[in-house]
């Protein structure tokens, strides 16, 4: 745990106002690092998200770094904890617990990416999500393998359970395809910046066009409670393999490439040219598939049930459907009001109700540009005392 924030002196305050030209409203500083200072709060820009200023100690400069991330709203009070060498913990009072809990990196390897690619201060924010989340599931496997109808036999039989990641794709969409449930089609100029911007997991071209996974995408589907499957090729998979994103990697194989041949010739989807296309990437596809070690379970799909049943049983799943359609239940909603003080590994915050709880942040995962998980919440009983029970 790092140094407790410093209110900075009201003349010091009306000199940052100043030299940056932002609004301020309620700026905190944290002693981040050897020789910088961060301030955080007031407004950027864009007018509607809190702030960040950074100070060098030594040439007394002041940066306005580049915020990536998904950013809170801006608020009238914040504190300000740094964890360690490469976030800190922002707590927004008085918003409700789903929207008060963010992380600001600073020296993250996501963070140190960024700042090398762009060439400029970087910094980061992430939402913080209070316990686990399910392990995603990427399927890969050439194009006619029949990966889009085992994952649809997958959210048909189990829709409580699985969310698809929606991925973006400059391609056209074939006929029955709708905006935003197969693919949010994308003009390239529009996918390129946000790519840009940092706003996708991974991205590659394929086929001659560009698709990608945006953080969005995936986070959605956990933020409701489901397992979240990836529909990408083996570029992809091999990028979110090297991310923090921490999945399950499936590659899914023909039994023949004169069956593969068929299958995709009978989706009647393809244009010759294309289907000659994907025919030719199939055969590096498989290459890579079967021997990178990007993927932890092979499976073959010849007879389409057999095939099925064994993804199930590879996902832990009981044979049984999952009957129960109605969505999840909600959420407790409980504003925190009050950062009180620190313990190892812990941050001590108290409810509206003056209830006090110690917040773990010793096992948190993930972090920008997705939201930063694994956060535990415990309820703390006569000054102290901490129970096992976690609260969500
Ligand atoms: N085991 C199987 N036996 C016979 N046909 C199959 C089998 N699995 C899928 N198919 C059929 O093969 C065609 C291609 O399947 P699908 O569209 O699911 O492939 P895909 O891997 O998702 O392709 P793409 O990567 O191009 O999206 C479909 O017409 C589907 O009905
Ligand atoms: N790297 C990524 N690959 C993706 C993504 N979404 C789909 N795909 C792969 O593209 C091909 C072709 O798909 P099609 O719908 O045009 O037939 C297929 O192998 C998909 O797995 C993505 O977001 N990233």
């Amino acid at each position: 745990m790092g140094e407790a924030p410093i209110i900075f002196e009201k003349d010091l305050l009306q000199k940052i106002s100043n030299e940056t030209k932002s609004v301020s409203i309620a700026y905190e500083a944290v002693v981040a690092a050897a020789n910088k200072q961060y301030l955080v709060g007031g407004t950027d820009e864009s007018g509607c998200s809190i702030g960040v200023q950074i100070l060098d100690q030594t040439t007394r400069k002041w940066t306005t770094p580049v915020i990536l991330g998904d950013k809170p709203e801006v608020c009238k009070d914040q504190s300000v904890i740094v964890l360690n060498e490469e976030r800190m913990l922002v707590i927004r009072r008085d918003a409700a617990l789903e929207d008060s809990l963010w992380f600001l990196e600073f020296n993250t390897k996501f963070v140190r990416d960024q700042r090398q690619a762009l060439d400029a201060e970087v910094v980061a924010w992430s939402k913080g999500v209070i316990g686990e989340d399910l392990k995603p599931v990427v399927i890969s496997g050439p194009s006619g393998v029949g990966k889009g109808t085992l994952i649809s036999k997958l959210m048909e039989d189990f829709p409580t359970k699985f969310g698809f990641s929606v991925s973006h794709t400059t391609r056209a969409p074939r006929q029955k395809e709708q905006n935003g449930v197969h693919y949010h089609f994308s003009e390239r100029s529009a996918m390129e910046k946000d790519i840009k911007d940092g706003k996708f997991l991974e991205f590659a071209l394929v086929h001659d066009n560009l698709y990608g996974t945006s953080v969005e995408a995936v986070e959605v589907v956990a933020d409701a409670g489901k397992r979240c499957i990836l529909d990408i090729d083996v570029q992809g998979a091999r990028q979110v393999r090297a991310s923090p994103l921490g999945a399950t990697f499936i590659f899914i194989r023909p039994p023949s490439f004169a069956e593969l041949e068929n299958r995709l010739r009978a989706r009647g989807t393809e244009t010759e040219e294309q289907v000659q296309k994907r025919l030719r990437n199939a055969k590096a596809e498989i290459e890579q598939g079967l021997s990178s070690g990007i993927f932890d379970h092979i499976l073959e799909n010849d007879d389409l049930e057999e095939c099925y049943r064994n993804l199930k049983k590879l996902l832990g799943l009981d044979v049984i459907p999952d009957v129960c359609r109605t969505s999840q239940a909600t959420k407790p909603h409980l504003s925190m009001n009050h950062l009180e003080e620190n313990e190892d590994g812990r941050v001590v915050v108290v409810d509206h109700k003056n209830n006090k709880f110690a917040l773990d942040v010793s096992c948190i995962r993930g972090g920008a540009p997705g939201r930063t998980r694994g956060l535990k919440l415990h309820p703390l009983s006569n000054g102290g005392d901490q129970t096992d029970q976690f609260i969500i």
